[in-house]
């Protein structure tokens, strides 16, 4: 179904204005879904169209590959020249007078430091607090942004931005232009993307990956779940553990990044 004739989501109140990838719509359209839940979101009516309506769902659907491809395209074309690079994660709530923004920022500047592009989410709270600490360190800062039912927007601390309309193209991204993953506190977002790269890893999708978690006191229940319950139920294997690193601060993050694919590394 055209995206334009698609019936209003109720799953929040219209804002005032939301880009669409090129659209922009205000008031009552403004609460059209977005591609990525009209190609996720099985509520959608699209899904239970009538046969009469079956031709049209099938040739909106094939637009939608090309629209995919598009977005991989415009990805790759734009990161492809960005140097050795950690993408960095964490809460899109974090407030800017909190320890875990001045731990993002710290973080963020260290890496650029290290001479690391830093690429986030794009989007508020940890993720601006790394963009923001790469850019005053005078490094290259990057920020892939998701289209979102609300108006986000990118943060202002981008230097390079994409912007997508689907999260699983945004997260090749993520994985395929970042030598690392920092993983600082966060909520459903960040542990996503933590779990995400942890399975590549183990599954030896990529190799010499770092994946650094920052702040034992946040991390440390799912730590111990993850080294007692899921290896001793046989979930994972004793040796998966291995696969991230604990630390307690920016600077031992960044060591532990560059102790595993840095340019002096095993
Ligand atoms: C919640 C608010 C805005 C959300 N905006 C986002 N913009 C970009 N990226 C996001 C956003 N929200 C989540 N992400 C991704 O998930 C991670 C953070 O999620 P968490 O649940 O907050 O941990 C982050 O790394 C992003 O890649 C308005 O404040």
């Amino acid at each position: 179904m055209d995206p334009d004739q698609h019936p209003r989501t109720d799953a929040v109140p219209a804002p005032e204005r939301v880009r669409r990838g090129g659209q922009v719509l205000r008031g009552e359209a403004a609460r059209r879904p977005t591609f990525d839940q009209l190609l996720l979101d099985a509520r959608h009516p699209g899904d239970a169209l009538p046969p009469a309506a079956d031709l049209a769902s099938t040739t909106s659907e094939a637009w939608r590959v090309l629209r995919i491809q598009a977005e991989f395209v415009e990805g790759f074309g734009t990161l492809a020249g960005i140097g050795p690079a950690v993408s960095v994660f964490g809460s899109a709530r974090t407030p800017e007078d909190s320890p875990e923004y001045a731990l993002a920022r710290e973080v963020g500047a260290r890496l650029a430091e290290a001479g690391f592009t830093v690429i986030t989410g794009g989007g508020p709270g940890s993720m601006a607090a790394a963009n923001r600490g790469a850019h005053e360190a005078g490094g290259e800062s990057v920020g892939l942004g998701i289209e979102l039912p609300f108006e986000a927007g990118l943060n202002e601390w981008v230097h390079v931005g994409v912007d997508f309309r689907y999260f699983f193209a945004r997260k090749v991204m993520f994985l395929k232009y970042a030598q690392g993953f920092v993983v600082l506190p966060g909520g459903f977002g960040t542990l996503d993307e933590l779990f995400e790269a942890l399975t590549l890893v183990q599954t030896g999708t990529v190799t010499r990956f770092p994946v650094v978690l920052v702040d034992s006191s946040f991390w440390g229940p799912v730590v111990d779940w993850i080294r007692g319950t899921l290896v001793e139920r046989g979930m994972i294997s004793p040796g998966d553990p291995e696969i991230f690193h604990v630390v307690e601060t920016a600077e031992e993050a960044v060591d532990c990044v560059l102790r595993v694919c840095g340019p002096g590394a095993p």
